[in-house]
């Protein structure tokens, strides 16, 4: 086996994760992310998400298992970042930028930079303390991206945030991916998953699901059009649902693209919700 290094990848190796003496949240989870590719890991809350991104940053300890490959400059952006310095984002961003070897001004570039692009209400010089929580997402964002990241993690990033930062947020990580660096993000929409990555996969019972994507050559997409049944019929969050990759809402219709394995899963789900199957397209 060749020698792991920033070239070949991060791989997690049979990695196992049990709190206290409860049973393990994460069984024998194996996965190889490479440069330029763009890893998304769905799966319900609670499912070991946001454990197996802390142990492939080296945040938290495997119980057995081990992590090979990790590169020097590692972006992470936890679930919840703890924003209440009475600094402001810039000189918070500035101060981090030094720390990780840049020079004052250009830490100061960099982090106006991506601020600008991510659309910091109340811009630059708001104080950390009074950044609402998509706001301070938006600085955790910045902070992991000061400097060009080998790895880049990403804990539910798009959670909180508007709709200018959700297209930069998409577009930074198409960048960091073609400068050479591995993403992985997570996300329980299985369609933010889906549409942002090249690689999927899902937790489920401890264990990491390698999924067909939609643009992936294998993958068997479904597609489902549902009408309602009657008056009572409720409109689930579809692009919540598992497998879901597609949404489109017309007037007394929605049309979704589904995974083929979660298909029957999901017309169940509609009919016991008031839905009428109106088509199939496998
Ligand atoms: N430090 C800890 N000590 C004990 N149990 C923990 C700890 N961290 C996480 N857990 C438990 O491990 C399980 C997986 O948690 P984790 O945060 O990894 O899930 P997740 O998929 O990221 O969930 P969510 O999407 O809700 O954030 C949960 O049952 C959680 O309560």
């Amino acid at each position: 086996m060749p020698a792991m290094g920033e070239d070949s990848g991060t791989e997690l190796r049979e990695v196992t994760k049990r709190y206290a003496a409860s049973a393990p949240v994460l069984a024998g989870v194996s996965l190889a992310v490479r440069p330029g590719e763009v890893v998304g890991i769905a799966g319900a809350n609670g499912c070991g998400k946001s454990t197996l991104l802390k142990i492939l940053v080296g945040l938290s300890l495997p119980t057995s298992g081990t992590v090979a490959g990790r590169p020097d400059v590692v972006g992470y952006v936890p679930e919840r970042f703890p924003a209440h310095g009475r600094i402001s984002a810039r000189a918070y961003l500035t101060h981090m930028g030094r720390i990780r070897g840049l020079g004052r001004a250009a830490a100061a570039r960099r982090a106006g930079e991506l601020l600008d692009r991510l659309d910091l209400v109340g811009g630059p010089g708001t104080g950390l303390r009074r950044l609402s929580k998509g706001n301070a997402q938006k600085v955790a964002l910045a902070q992991a991206l000061l400097v060009a990241p080998g790895l880049l993690v990403l804990d539910e990033p798009w959670s909180g945030l508007d709709a200018t930062a959700h297209q930069a947020l998409a577009e930074l990580i198409k960048e960091t991916a073609r400068a050479g660096g591995a993403v992985v993000f997570t996300d329980h929409r299985e369609a933010v998953v889906a549409a942002n990555a090249s690689a999927v996969y899902r937790v489920v019972d401890g264990r990491l699901h390698a999924r067909p994507g939609p643009g992936d050559a294998g993958a068997r997409v479904a597609h489902v059009e549902l009408t309602p049944a009657g008056a009572g019929a409720e409109a689930p969050h579809w692009p919540t649902l598992p497998g879901v990759v597609d949404v489109a809402v017309g007037e007394g219709s929605v049309a979704l693209a589904v995974l083929d394995p979660y298909c029957d899963e999901l017309l169940f789900h509609a009919i016991r919700n008031g839905w009428s199957v109106a088509a199939v397209r496998r």
